[in-house]
């Protein structure tokens, strides 16, 4: 994940601080001298950074802070304010109030239009909207059919009429939408190279012909400060209302993420966290500033959890716990669950103090949920729901047929009965049974 060396970093200050009890004034611009070169590191803008340490500087050994208790808690706190007032403050959202919303993606090649047009379609069919997305980029011929192919993964429809004229094609898909009942269309536009004036005069053909109600360019995270000159040259000639920044997920340093709104005044409306078409996240400057803090993200994370939540399993799930018939079947489904919500390391990212160094040496796989999920698969349903009979010659078999070896098999029928045990301690007792309404137990990897 991106920003794992700054929060390292961070982190390290501020223990530091912590570790001196009351502050001086001179304790607070050492700090601050070496959270202006973390950040530098990160690739955050120089003139960001000089306005940053300043603000920061200045507040941090105001009375307040240096007359506290907690003095470092303080600075930590401030530090955490204008992180996220750097990014913005608070979310910025996209503007729904037409009738039908377009949002028009623009971008250079490669930063991941394509992709984020099916993720951003995807996120909003599940909060109720009706999105078309629309094969705009004629120019390489594979976009449209890439663009089919994600509509297709995230059932959604996709407009095409092959390589006639962008501003056309966008006009003539916004009439279907209304007639077809879709109340918001994806414009998927053609990327260049490098900005150029004939892309850029394209785009604003199109922008005039169809007035979107956002216009969002696409940006690639791992291209750092490039990243925020090309998000320059889109807004001096498209008057942009927001940017996705995509590939959060890889090892850039983070510097565009934290550079990008001040430095172009555009708020960032969404980042793209992977590869899969489920990883794309609303941005909240608050959110993100905490993990860049390796305080984590404990909203994201319950919003994951919560996404999918199937309240009639949920309520079948309890029943089974209270009366103790928790099977295999079970353990599977919450397994499901626990994969929805994305990838375990970006599940652990969102958790507080679990910070990548913290991680180092523990091995994140998961390969281990897809394997345990194969052996479940390979048991026959009664073996599912009775795994006491799985014997010897049974546990060959599994892990024959799930390509596993038996200790593998072993392992998880070992996993299994501890939960249960767990289980069965959890319902004997009255005050957790209270708590089993609010927390289904997680599996134990
Ligand atoms: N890790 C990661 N990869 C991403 C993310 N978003 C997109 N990608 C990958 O980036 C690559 C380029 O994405 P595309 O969607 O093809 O990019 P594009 O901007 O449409 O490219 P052109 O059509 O050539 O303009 C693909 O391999 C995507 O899987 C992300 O958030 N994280």
């Amino acid at each position: 994940m991106a920003f794992e060396s700054l929060t390292q970093k961070l982190n390290d200050i501020f223990k530091k601080l912590r570790g001196k009890g009351k502050l001086s004034e001179a304790d607070v611009k050492q700090a601050m001298k070496e959270v202006r070169l973390a950040l530098l590191e990160a690739d955050v803008n120089f003139k960001v950074v000089k306005d940053l340490i300043s603000k920061i500087t200045e507040r941090a050994i105001g009375q307040e802070v240096m007359e506290s208790l907690t003095p470092a808690q303080q600075v930590i706190k401030i530090v955490n304010e204008e992180l996220t007032s750097l990014m913005g403050s608070t979310q910025s959202k996209v503007d729904f109030s037409k009738e039908i919303t377009i949002i028009m993606l623009v971008g250079l090649q490669g930063s991941g239009k394509t992709t984020t047009a099916g993720k951003l379609g995807k996120l909003l069919s599940k909060n109720g909207k009706k999105p078309l997305l629309v094969a705009a980029d004629i120019y390489r011929p594979a976009a449209i059919t890439q663009l089919k192919i994600v509509g297709e993964k995230v059932g959604l429809p996709v407009f095409t009429m092959g390589q006639q004229d962008p501003v056309d094609i966008s006009k003539a898909s916004v009439d279907y939408a209304k007639k077809h009942n879709h109340d918001v269309v994806i414009i998927d536009t053609a990327g260049r190279l490098h900005v150029d004036d004939d892309l850029m005069n394209e785009l604003v053909n199109i922008s005039h012909a169809v007035d979107p109600s956002e216009i969002l360019l696409v940006v690639d995270s791992m291209t750092g400060q490039d990243a925020v000159n090309v998000a320059e040259e889109f807004n001096n000639r498209l008057q942009l209302t927001g940017l996705i920044l995509t590939k959060l997920d890889g090892d850039s340093r983070g510097g565009a993420a934290l550079s990008v709104k001040a430095v172009t005044g555009c708020p960032i409306k969404y980042v793209g966290m992977g590869e899969k078409l489920d990883d794309l996240e609303i941005f909240h400057p608050e959110r993100m500033a905490s993990r860049i803090l390796g305080m984590g993200d404990v909203l994201t994370l319950i919003e994951k959890a919560t996404a999918d939540f199937d309240l009639k399993k949920a309520q079948e799930l309890e029943d089974k716990l209270k009366t103790q018939s928790f099977d295999l079947n079970d353990f599977k489904d919450q397994l499901s669950q626990v994969k929805k919500m994305g990838s375990l390391d970006q599940i652990l990212n969102m958790i507080p103090g679990f910070s990548q160094q913290k991680l180092k040496g523990v091995e994140i796989d998961d390969k281990e949920l897809s394997r345990v999920e194969a052996i479940i698969n390979s048991m026959t349903l009664e073996e599912r729901s009775n795994p006491s009979i799985i014997n010897g010659s049974r546990r060959k078999r599994i892990a024959a047929g799930s390509g596993t070896a038996i200790q593998d098999v072993n392992r998880l029928l070992k996993q299994y009965a501890q939960t249960k045990k767990m289980i069965k301690q959890f319902a004997g007792s009255d005050k957790s049974r209270k708590r089993s309404k609010q927390k289904l137990p997680f599996l134990n990897f």
